[in-house]
């Protein structure tokens, strides 16, 4: 027997991961190419606008299917530029390897939601990572006020990481445009939300562990935002739910490709047309995994419901109105250390 791992790690039964998990059949793989040449129309249903007549109206549908089958999809030639990647990889991985006084120094507390991280809880059970978060806007809610906190002996790392945040947001904006299109909006209906949006980038790192069969990297949940612009290594890990069978897959890693995926603000916004899908990360006995999302999230003033456009007299609206700032706060401090209670969870919101 070797150590015993602490229970507060330690998965019920029923959620730990298998070994035997497949990556066939995984989600749907989207070229982004036509956004290189094209610009993305206002109102696709105008005719005189010749960028919509082919190239991108396919890739329109594609987004759309993918949405509604999935709620997950990679991306490739998403003009983010490779070196950019390569930069906040090694960034990454040189901040994680701090020794643990100087990443304490950073570490984010109940108020103040940015910095270094490492007893995150999701479904009260313990994650098997640390993180940082950071972000480049000044947003704060009723209750939390936005700090950045950057280490003082890793003096590059500040400015690599704002640029690869600009960068993911401006991929953030012409998905959201894409994804307002599919559901036959126009294109800037969601970006709107987006004024003051209180978005940010986490850096996970998942150390290995001896007893991966119990433990997760991140337990089972969905993001509660708007939409997550994941980069991952080589290693793999994440596993999503499959809408059609309800089987656990694994994520294949593409080289300088992005996983997409809807959170749950665009499940409300649709109208349950499209939906934020279950994930987890499984962690190895050998590798060091990291992976770096973007939450692309409204403003915290914004109070989320079904659009109006999307709701009829036979479809009416599915949930009621709440709003996002309060519902982030509260997601906050239970992911920051074991609560009694189950968290907060669009389904509260459900209409009976
Ligand atoms: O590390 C990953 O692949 C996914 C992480 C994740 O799902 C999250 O941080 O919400
Ligand atoms: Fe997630």
């Amino acid at each position: 027997m070797g150590l015993q791992i602490d229970p507060a790690f330690v998965q019920a039964a029923e959620h730990r991961p298998k070994s035997t998990i497949s990556d066939a059949g995984s989600i749907p793989l989207i070229d982004l190419s036509p956004l290189l040449h094209h610009h993305i129309p206002s109102d696709p249903s105008d005719p005189s606008d010749p960028a919509i007549a082919n190239e991108i109206s396919n890739l329109i549908a594609q987004i759309g299917e993918a949405c509604r089958d999935w709620g997950f999809f990679q991306v490739v030639n998403h003009g983010v530029e490779v070196e950019l990647l390569e930069k906040v990889e090694a960034v990454t991985k040189e901040f994680f390897a701090l020794p643990a006084e100087e990443k304490r120094k950073v570490k984010r507390g109940e108020v103040n939601p940015m910095g270094y991280y490492d007893a995150e809880h999701t479904k009260n059970v313990r994650d098997w990572k640390e993180v940082f978060d950071f972000s480049v806007t000044e947003w704060e809610t009723k209750l939390l006020r936005l700090e950045n906190q950057w280490p003082e002996n890793l003096p590059e790392m500040r400015a690599i990481c704002e640029e690869y945040y600009k960068g993911v947001e401006k991929l953030g904006y012409k998905l959201l445009e894409l994804i307002a299109l599919s559901l036959n909006l126009s294109a800037k209906r969601l970006s709107h939300f987006y004024e003051n949006s209180n978005s940010y980038v986490r850096l996970n790192h998942y150390g290995p562990c001896q007893s991966p069969d119990l433990v997760l990297g991140v337990g089972r949940h969905k993001d509660c935002g708007g939409l997550t612009i994941l980069f991952q290594d080589e290693v793999g890990g994440l596993d999503i739910k499959r809408k059609t069978d309800g089987e656990w897959v694994r994520v294949k890693p593409i080289h300088n490709s992005f996983i997409i995926n809807l959170g749950d603000i665009i499940q409300v916004w649709s109208n349950d047309k499209y939906e934020s899908v279950e994930h987890r990360v499984s962690v190895n006995s050998k590798k060091d995994r990291y992976s770096i999302p973007f939450f692309f999230n409204p403003s915290s003033s914004t109070n989320v419901k079904p659009l109006e456009e999307l709701v009829s007299e036979d479809n009416q609206p599915k949930y009621h109105e709440y709003n996002w700032g309060d519902f982030y706060k509260a997601r906050k401090d239970s992911n920051f250390q074991k609560l009694e209670k189950e968290n907060v969870q669009i389904y509260h919101f459900k209409r009976v």
